[in-house]
C-alpha cells in the first residue's frame, strides 16, 4: 500500500479465506528517498498523460523491494499510487502495473481494485469497510462501531458487526470525510520545511480561526449524503484559508477543520456507533485526537486498544481484499461506495 501521503510503502502479511482474518503476520516499511518522492509528487493529478515511466519505475522498484522481504506470500494486493481520482470523471488510476510486479516477484498479484466499481458508477473508494467489517468480527464486536483512518485524506466506516457478511443491507455505510493529514503536511512543507506537524505540536500552540473554519465547513462536499469519496488534493482552498494566519494558527485551524469534518461525517452514522477507533498516522496529531474526543459523544481510541495495528491497517486490507478478488468475492457495494450493486473489483496478474 503506497497512500496519499507519499511517505512510502506499507506491506503486511494476513492469512485469510476472503471472509475470516485467521492470523495477522509480519510487516515492513520502505520509505521514498527524497528524489523518489520528488518523482512522484511531480505526476500526482497527471492522468491521462505521458511521461509517467519514471514514476511507475520507482513505484515498481519500491514494491518489488519491499516484496522480497515476504518469501512466503502465496499472494500480493497491489494498490498502486493514486494520481487521480475523479469517479465522476476522469475516473480512478492508481500508478504501477500487476503484471509487472507479478514478473518480477514471480508471484500472482491482485490489482486494480478501483476501477470496476467506477465503471459500475460506484465512486471507487473508500475500499477498507469490506476489510472493518472482517476486524469488527475479529474484535469480537456485538453493536455497531466506527472505524476513522486518518491518512492523506480521512474515510470513515460505519459497521453493523451483527451481519454476516458486510455486503448485506445495512452492515456498512462509508465514505470519506475530507482532509486529513493531507494539507497540514503541505502547510508544515511550504512554510517550515518539514514532513508533518509531528503529534500535533505545532498547533497545540496555536489558536483556532473561527472564521476560516466556518468558510471551510460550508462547502459543497459536506452537504453531499453519503457514499462519497474524494482526491488528495480536492480541498487546496485549505491553504488559501489560512493564508494571512501565523504558521501555529494556521496548523491548529486545519488540524480543526480535518476533525470537523469527522464530526460533520458522524452523523451520517444510521445509528450512534459505541465507539470510534482511529488507524492512520493522524493518530498520532494528539491535537486532532482530543479534538475528537472533545467534539464526538462516543469513546474515540487508537485501534491499538483493540489490538489492531494502525500503521499497518491499510495493508492488511489490500491483502485481505486481493484474497476476495481471488475467491471471487465481493469487495465493494452501495453502502460502501454508492455502486448500484455489489462489485468484485481487482485483476489477477500470474507471473
Ligand atoms: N507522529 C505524528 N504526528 C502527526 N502526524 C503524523 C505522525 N505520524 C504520521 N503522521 C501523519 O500521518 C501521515 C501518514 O499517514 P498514513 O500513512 O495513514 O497516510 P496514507 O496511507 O499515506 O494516506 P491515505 O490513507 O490517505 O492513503 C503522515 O504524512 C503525517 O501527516
Ligand atoms: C482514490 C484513493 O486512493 N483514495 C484513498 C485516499 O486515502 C484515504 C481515502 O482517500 C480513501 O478513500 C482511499 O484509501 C483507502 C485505503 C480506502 O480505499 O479505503
Amino acid at each position: 500500500m503506497s497512500g496519499t501521503s507519499l511517505d512510502g510503502v506499507d506491506a503486511a502479511e494476513i492469512v485469510t479465506d476472503g471472509l475470516r482474518i485467521l492470523e495477522f503476520g509480519a510487516s515492513g516499511y520502505r520509505p521514498y528517498s527524497d528524489a523518489e518522492r520528488a518523482t512522484l509528487r511531480a505526476v500526482l493529478g497527471r492522468w491521462p498523460g505521458a511521461g509517467l515511466e519514471a514514476a511507475a519505475r520507482v513505484v515498481h522498484e519500491a514494491h518489488a523491494d519491499l516484496m522480497a522481504g515476504f518469501p512466503e506470500a502465496e499472494m500480493l494486493g497491489f494498490h498502486g499510487q493514486t494520481l487521480a481520482h475523479e469517479p465522476q470523471g476522469r475516473g480512478t488510476h492508481q500508478l504501477g502495473d500487476g503484471a509487472v510486479l507479478a514478473e518480477a516477484l514471480g508471484r500472482p498479484v491482485v490489482w486494480d481494485f478501483r476501477s470496476a466499481d467506477v465503471a459500475l458508477g460506484g465512486e471507487g473508494a473508500p475500499l477498507a469497510p469490506f476489510f472493518h467489517f472482517a476486524c469488527a468480527k475479529w474484535i469480537g464486536a456485538e453493536a455497531p462501531l466506527a472505524f476513522l483512518n486518518l491518512g492523506g485524506v480521512g474515510n470513515l466506516t460505519w459497521v453493523d458487526p451483527r451481519h454476516a457478511t458486510p455486503e448485506a443491507e445495512g452492515a456498512l455505510l462509508a465514505f470519506d470525510t475530507g482532509p486529513a493529514n493531507a494539507p497540514i503536511n503541505d502547510l508544515v512543507a511550504l512554510r517550515l520545511g518539514l514532513d508533518c506537524d509531528r503529534d500535533g505540536a505545532l498547533a497545540r500552540q496555536g489558536r483556532v480561526e473561527d472564521g476560516a473554519l466556518e468558510l471551510f465547513l460550508d462547502e459543497q462536499y459536506f452537504r453531499r449524503m453519503p457514499p462519497k469519496s474524494l482526491d488528495r488534493d480536492d480541498f487546496s482552498l485549505m491553504l488559501d484559508l489560512v493564508r494571512e494566519l501565523s504558521d501555529a494558527d494556521a496548523a491548529a485551524t486545519m488540524t480543526a477543520m480535518a476533525a470537523a469534518a469527522v464530526m460533520q461525517g458522524m452523523e451520517h452514522c444510521p445509528v450512534a456507533p459505541d465507539r470510534l477507533l482511529v488507524t492512520g498516522g493522524g493518530r498520532h496529531n494528539l491535537v486532532m485526537m482530543e479534538m475528537l474526543a472533545v467534539g464526538l459523544d462516543c469513546p474515540v481510541l487508537p485501534v491499538e486498544a483493540v489490538g489492531l495495528d494502525g500503521d499497518m491497517l491499510e495493508a492488511q486490507a489490500f491483502a485481505y481484499l486481493a484474497v476476495r478478488v481471488a475467491h471471487g468475492l465481493p469487495t465493494s457495494c452501495p453502502g460502501t461506495t454508492g455502486v448500484a450493486a455489489r462489485v468484485g473489483g481487482g485483476q489477477i496478474s500470474r507471473p
